[in-house]
């Protein structure tokens, strides 16, 4: 139950809703208990008018009395069972709506690390799945729970008054049919997690297949995909058929459990009745009585189970809500930002690859100073803008924005002051109006058209039939790679920063469309910083400054005059490049 205590905050959030489903619950019982001892009352009577002890007439009115009072109790248990579960099956599902909130919440939070060492199968499965399963234990296992309890309190003290000896002998097969299904709930809860772990690795490699779905045709591992998910599939199916084959125990074993009970009540019942001891009308109670009280004792079984898997659930759920991104926020708002970016001595190791992906790296790109970064793949380019972000921190050195360590501020205003435009240009399925929005929750109609035209992207979003509304699959795979690019372009000018960080953006697009885009970032990008990476010469010989990395290191830095006087990376790019656009 340890796991389970990260609930009690819930709790105590809906304590009211819950106390009131708690006494609905025990008044509904209550109205339960009256039909077993009316029914006796009834067969009572019947036999008193055959022995001629009371009159046809007054049976007749004894009868409709107590079938009104039974149908009346009858309504209003239904009525009550039915605001019980209006009661705790809904907190059930407040609960289940906040904790998923919170662990979304909590996923928002985490650095890429987290979601570099997490698959996004198993992050969407402890999401959704196991939720679920703690929703359980918060709805149906305390409803349940205190029914059962209620209904124990009441009854057994109640068949001990009424009749101890025939009580003993019915109530004897209760604890043995609880164990049993005790005991054949745990082996259910063991072959459920399997089931259940099983279902995260399914989820998680149809969510790979589905994603990937372009190279799984392109490669035509459609055949090889499908036999990889076949065998997934018999292994799934073998545990779930093993999950079958002990579930198929639960009922018969309930249902030879109350025949047993209600044998013994007919026969010890009736011995007694032989003697004299106690009325038929009894007998009749005792057997309401016992099928009342067999699904309570089997759900004790089931019940542990069902608090036994929640558990199992709610710890791979506190496992990642005990985690912590490592990226220690700070308290400094970055307000008029000015725009000077500082690298000092700034080397940088990825975590889990252990790539030393910048080695020793220093510059200063001053406010409103464009600078390209060029370089070999690999060499080290895309990882200075994830620095200026701080998706990463630095392993050692430092970086600083307006003269203060990036560490300092805190990172959603640091963030916000950046226009970050990404190697793939990641667009949802959503509008490309509302893709461009991103940038700014409120921007007009003109603002989006005139950003796109910036991006010169606008003539193609105008060529689709819907123009701006024009929804985007997943991905946006209805765009090309170029489009992608420049829309997600579109997005970084309309959201306006001060600086702006283009990561190889233009790779998707044409030569001139480059140059007509560049010339749009240029005005754009007047008074603002700008880092952009890439592999063209053509992206870089405008700006103020080029930076060249090469295996993670510094190697030239210079203006495109400066570095194509001397012989190295660059002016050997340059001349390449130059001979490529003449031939
Ligand atoms: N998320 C990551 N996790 C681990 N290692 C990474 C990660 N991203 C990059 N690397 C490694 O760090 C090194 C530098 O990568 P980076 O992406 O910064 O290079 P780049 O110059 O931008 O390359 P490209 O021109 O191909 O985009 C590479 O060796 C790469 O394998």
């Amino acid at each position: 139950m340890k796991e389970l205590r990260h609930l009690n905050k819930y709790f105590k959030k809906y304590w009211l809703k819950l106390l009131i489903g708690i006494i609905i619950t025990v008044i509904a019982r209550i109205f339960q208990l009256v039909m077993p001892s009316y029914v006796n009352k009834i067969i009572t009577a019947v036999e008193q008018f055959i022995n001629s002890e009371i009159a046809k007439t007054e049976a007749k009115s004894l009868l409709m009395d107590y079938i009104l009072i039974i149908v009346g109790a009858a309504l209003l248990s239904g009525f009550f069972t039915f605001l019980m579960r209006q009661t705790i099956i809904y907190v059930s599902r407040y609960i289940e709506y906040d904790l998923k909130n919170e662990i979304f919440a909590h996923y928002q939070t985490l650095s890429l690390n987290f979601y570099k060492k997490n698959r996004t199968g198993d992050l969407m499965n402890r999401i959704s799945e196991d939720v679920n399963q703690v929703r359980m234990y918060v709805g149906p296992a305390i409803m349940y729970g205190i029914q059962t309890l209620t209904l124990f309190a009441c009854l057994v003290p109640l068949m001990f008054i009424k009749a101890p000896t025939l009580a003993a002998y019915t109530l004897l097969p209760l604890p043995i049919l609880s164990i049993l299904i005790y005991k054949i709930s745990k082996v259910i809860h063991k072959r459920s997690t399997i089931v259940q772990q099983y279902l995260s690795t399914l989820s998680t490699f149809t969510q790979e297949v589905f994603s990937g779905v372009s190279v799984i045709k392109a490669y035509t591992l459609e055949a090889q995909t499908n036999s990889e998910l076949k065998v997934l599939a018999s292994d799934g199916k073998e545990k779930s058929m093993s999950l079958a084959r002990v579930n198929a125990w639960f009922f018969p074993l309930m249902i030879l459990l109350i025949g047993i009970s209600n044998i013994l009540v007919i026969y010890i019942g009736g011995r007694q009745y032989l003697r004299g001891d106690i009325g038929v009308g009894l007998i009749a109670e005792f057997i309401l009585y016992v099928n009342m009280l067999t699904w309570p004792v089997a759900i004790v079984g089931w019940l542990t189970s069902i608090v036994q898997t929640a558990e199992a659930s709610q710890k791979r759920i506190n496992e990642f809500l005990g985690q912590q991104s490592e990226l220690v926020n700070g308290t400094v708002e970055l307000t008029d930002v000015e725009g000077k970016i500082e690298f000092k001595n700034v080397s940088f190791t990825y975590e889990d690859t252990e790539i030393n992906a910048l080695k020793n790296i220093s510059f200063t790109i001053n406010p409103g100073e464009t600078t390209a970064i060029l370089g070999k793949t690999g060499s080290g380019k895309s990882t200075v803008l994830d620095l200026v972000t701080r998706l990463y921190d630095v392993s050692s050195g430092e970086i600083t924005i307006d003269n203060k360590p990036i560490g300092d501020y805190e990172i959603t205003s640091l963030r916000q002051a950046i226009g970050a435009v990404p190697q793939d240009a990641f667009l949802f399925s959503d509008s490309i109006k509302n893709n461009i929005k991103f940038g700014k929750e409120d921007a007009t109609e003109e603002e989006i058209v005139a950003k796109a035209k910036d991006a010169v992207v606008h003539e193609n979003i105008m060529g689709f039939s819907k123009k701006y509304d024009t929804i985007l699959g997943e991905r946006g795979i209805t765009l090309s790679g170029g489009q992608k690019q420049r829309v997600s372009i579109a997005r970084a000018l309309l959201k306006n920063p001060k600086i702006y960080l283009f990561d190889d953006c233009l790779s998707a697009v044409d030569t001139e469309t480059e140059e007509d885009i560049l010339n749009n970032l240029k005005k754009a990008s007047k008074e603002k910083t700008t880092l952009i990476v890439s592999h063209r010469v053509s992206s870089a010989k405008n700006a103020d400054k080029i930076l060249v990395l090469e295996d993670g290191q510094l190697i030239q830095e210079g203006t495109h005059e400066e570095l194509n006087t001397i012989e190295g990376y660059y002016k050997e790019l340059y001349k390449n490049q130059l001979s490529d656009k003449e031939n």
